[in-house]
């Protein structure tokens, strides 16, 4: 016969399965009031979440994205959370597989709510009881029918035993009630709801017995929750943790209490919660200030071959137990404003905390592909008595759940670390246990034949009383059987003693009792028969319950499958109707954002318009102000031209009167002598005379007392003033020869001189070492005013030992009288009498400049 379903956690060989599971990591986010909004975690769907920093002062924000096998959001309830957390490894501890649950979380993240819940709604604890109570209510074992051994093991009691022990245990009870935990009021008045599940697939051919344990470790140390300390005592003694004979890891001594239903089972939750350490601090009323693990332990053995009593033999007891651990939260001692014994406290929680992450992580590298050296580095279990207590646990013993507790308000440094831990231990796996088929030989369905033989005793006994649920062909039967047991053949006859020797009645007697014995047979033979029938029937019924169960199975497979997805749809509902709000939310905050830039634009489009109108209005008056300065200055500048036209116009006549003036000094010029015009003496005059072409006059030596014209150049005239006056220039003043005076202001002054009234001899010129020549001519102009000229020259050496005279100036000085008499004009009229009588009769300038013109004959003067 084959067994399913049993798979000893300790006493029994467990399969080599060589197959990874990965640690399945669950997160949950615990709600925060209405008013708070999380800034920085985003449930992105129903496996990711996203933690968002922002931006920090120098402008760089942070986020990271994590997933795990499910996330719970606020709204999800306990039952919910219990359901996908909790429910599967209660099926996997009556099926036999060990398991362990821890939460994990920043303080006051939630990890007791969830694990232990309240009064009125439990956590996963209390759901387990009722599931494993509701699930082997049929099949436990009558109380102390196993005990612990304390090795980790359980010892398997006769039912005499049994009774014995528990006997015992009512005289203990009575003894000292003050050991029994009483049930407080508030527990008794507030009823809990009971989480309404039943497992079907487990063993029925097997009986159960649950076991409780509950140990803290603090400060690295382990206490039992559940040790009553005796009178003279103050506090618990720490336990040790101990390894058994098949590796599994336990604490040694810990009281492990049996419990018959989920009320008992309550009642040593809270004892044991009453005793957990714990203080309030910043983050939490009630915060854990030890790590607390809470096993049950589901004890297993088979029934005989009578389906009665239990196999009386260890070897057959399996033990599976599910560890429900309630980490004490990680914290900041900033943040929890923990002093003193807190703060030890603290530092002993987070050094747990840092050993179990180490042990992952380094249990992740060990399998990571990135191990090339393909060394596994040893795992520090010992550092801590937490992760010495779960080894096993992480070297295969039992599946690993692990649940990732939010506070949505955290800050992003808190919460970064937690999230990635959970991830990374996501990545770890453990060896995957799959339940033993143990073969003890026994046919199924021994406890079932049992019942059914209990209840075909019991109509034969109390025939009128009704039969509880059976099927009716059953039922019949029964009624039937009871009725042929009843005729066992025709009456025993009546004697009396003395009616033994009466031969004939004695004959009477055995030929009855031969009748009913005859009859007794052919009944038995009925019953064998009919049993064989009945036999026959309950294998058929019983192929037939085994089809349906499977049908059921699978039936339940889809409408797990069914539930799972309506789950899901509900979870995506709850997601998209959150994000619905936010959006909606959003939108609000939007449309008043659009409506205030709206009404903002519009005072600006009327200010733009007010400015438009006033910038027309400037431009308006701008635009007459500038038409009347245009007027203005047009007609200013009309007069200015006028004036200055004026000016240029007074201008023009003075220098065309200027320039008729040269003109008849030209031409007076040309109405020289012929002996002194021959000379070349060449000559322009431009409108600015002091731009002048020179007069070149050759002066060639003695021999020839002649001087020659070579050529006449123009010559810088600037500064003619100047030159007159330099005081190193040695002058030849070629002066007439009774000079008039002059009296005017602008007299030349010629420092080195010599004067001659006569160029008779060249040497004259070459020999005194002057440089410079000024002929001097007086007379009047047209109206008579008398002027002078003076012919300025410069007096170049030539190689030939003679002297060039270049002309490069004429000085013209006149004095007019605005009255129009001139005072010098008749000294004039008497100078020119005077030169005339002086050159007798020929002309002053011919017979003056006689060495010039390099001729004897004196040219007459036109
Ligand atoms: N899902 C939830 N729904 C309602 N209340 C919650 C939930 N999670 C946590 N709380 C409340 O938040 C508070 C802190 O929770 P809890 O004590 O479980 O935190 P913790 O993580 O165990 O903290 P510590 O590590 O300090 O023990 C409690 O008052 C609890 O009732």
């Amino acid at each position: 016969m084959k067994r399913v379903g049993c798979q000893p956690a300790v006493n029994l060989k467990r399969s080599k399965d060589d197959e990874k599971d990965p640690i399945q990591v669950y997160c949950r986010l615990r709600p925060v009031s209405a008013n708070v909004e999380s800034p920085c975690v985003k449930v992105i769907s129903d496996t990711e979440i996203q933690i968002y920093c922002p931006p920090n002062e120098r402008g760089i924000s942070r986020e990271g994205q994590f997933s795990y096998k499910k996330i719970f959001t606020e709204y999800e309830t306990q039952d919910m959370v219990f359901q996908d957390l909790g429910l599967p490894l209660v099926e996997q501890l009556l099926l036999g597989k060990s398991s362990l649950l821890f939460a994990y979380g920043i303080s006051g993240s939630g990890k007791s709510y969830t694990m232990t819940g309240n009064q009125e709604d439990g956590g996963i604890v209390s759901r387990c009881f009722d599931v494993v109570f509701s699930s082997i209510k049929d099949f436990q074992a009558r109380r102390f029918t196993f005990k612990p051994d304390k090795l980790n093991g359980y010892d398997v009691n006769s039912i005499e035993d049994a009774m014995m022990f528990q006997a015992e245990d009512f005289k203990n009870n009575v003894k000292n009630p003050s050991k029994t935990f009483k049930k407080r009021e508030a527990d008794i008045n507030t009823p809990r709801v009971p989480f309404n599940y039943k497992v079907t697939d487990i063993d029925q051919d097997v009986a159960y017995s649950v076991f409780i344990s509950y140990v803290e470790i603090y400060h690295n140390y382990v206490y039992d929750l559940l040790e009553d300390v005796s009178d003279g005592e103050i506090r618990r003694n720490s336990k040790i943790i101990r390894e058994d004979s098949n590796g599994n890891m336990y604490v040694h001594g810990v009281n492990e209490q049996e419990v018959f239903n989920p009320g008992e089972a309550f009642e040593l939750l809270r004892k044991g919660q009453l005793r957990k350490r714990t203080a309030s601090t910043f983050l939490n009323m009630d915060s854990s200030r030890s790590h607390t693990v809470f096993t049950i332990r589901v004890v297993q053995a088979p029934l005989d071959v009578d389906g009665v009593n239990v196999i009386q033999d260890k070897k057959y007891t399996a033990v599976s137990q599910l560890s429900l651990v309630d980490l004490a939260g990680s914290e900041r001692a900033d943040k929890a404003k923990t002093t003193g014994q807190r703060l030890q406290e603290a530092g002993g929680i987070n050094n747990s905390l840092s050993n179990l992450k180490q042990c992952l992580k380094i249990l992740y590298e060990n399998q990571s592909s990135s191990n090339l050296r393909n060394i596994a580095e040893k795992i520090p279990y010992r550092t801590s008595r937490l992760t010495h207590l779960f080894k096993s646990f992480f070297e295969g013993s039992g599946s690993i759940r692990m649940l990732i507790c939010i506070n949505p308000i955290s800050e992003y440094a808190e919460l970064l670390p937690v999230l990635q831990f959970g991830e990374m231990s996501g990545s770890v796996k453990v060896k995957r246990t799959t339940p033993l088929r143990m073969d003890i030989g026994l046919t199924p369905g021994r406890r079932k034949i049992v019942d059914m033989q209990s209840v075909n005793r019991i109509p034969c006994v109390f025939e009128e009383e009704p039969i509880t649920p059976l099927d009716n062909k059953i039922k019949d039967n029964t009624k039937e059987t009871c009725l042929t047991f009843l005729n066992l053949g025709p009456p025993l006859p009546e004697l009396d003693v003395d009616d033994i020797l009466d031969a004939e009645k004695r004959q009477e007697l055995i030929n009855v009792l031969e009748q009913r014995i005859k009859k007794k047979d052919e009944l038995r033979e009925v019953l064998i028969n009919q049993s064989n029938e009945i036999r026959a029937e309950m294998v058929f019924l019983e192929c037939n319950y085994a089809n349906s169960k499977q049908e059921i199975n699978s039936l339940q497979i889809l409408r797990d499958q069914d539930t799972n997805k309506v789950k899901q749809y509900q979870n995506k509902a709850f997601l998209l109707e959150n994000e619905m709000a936010s959006l909606k939310r959003k939108l609000e905050s939007l449309d008043s954002e659009n409506k205030r830039l709206k009404s903002d634009l519009n005072a600006k489009e009327n200010m733009l318009n007010q400015v438009s109108v006033d910038k027309d209005l400037l431009k308006q008056r701008y635009n007459t102000k500038i038409i009347k300065k245009q007027e203005q200055l047009s007609r200013e500048f009309k007069d200015k031209w006028k004036v200055q036209e004026n000016e240029f116009e007074a201008k023009l006549q003075d220098k065309k009167r200027k320039l008729k003036h040269i003109k008849n000094i030209a031409e007076s010029i040309e109405s020289l002598p012929s002996h002194f015009s021959r000379r070349t003496i060449k000559r322009t005059i431009s409108d600015e005379s002091l731009n002048k072409p020179e007069h070149v006059v050759n002066i060639k030596p003695s021999e020839s007392k002649q001087i020659e014209h070579t050529q006449m150049t123009l010559r810088h005239l600037r500064s003619r003033r100047s030159k007159s006056c330099d005081p190193q220039e040695r002058w030849i003043e070629h002066k007439p020869p009774a000079p008039i005076p002059l009296q005017t202001v602008m007299q030349p002054k010629m420092k080195k001189r010599k004067s001659v009234t006569k160029l008779t001899d060249a040497k004259t010129v070459t020999n005194n070492g002057a440089s410079k020549y000024c002929l001097m001519t007086q007379g009047a102009d047209e109206q008579g005013i008398p002027e002078a000229k003076l012919y300025k020259a410069d007096i170049i050496q030539t190689m030939g030992g003679g002297a060039q005279i270049v002309f490069n100036d004429v000085e013209t000085l006149k004095q007019d009288s605005p009255l129009g008499c001139s005072p010098v004009r008749n000294r004039i009229q008497a100078y020119n009498n005077e030169i005339r009588a002086h050159a007798g009769g020929s002309d002053d300038l011919n017979s003056r400049c006689y060495a010039i013109q390099g001729g004897n004959t004196p040219v007459s003067r036109k």
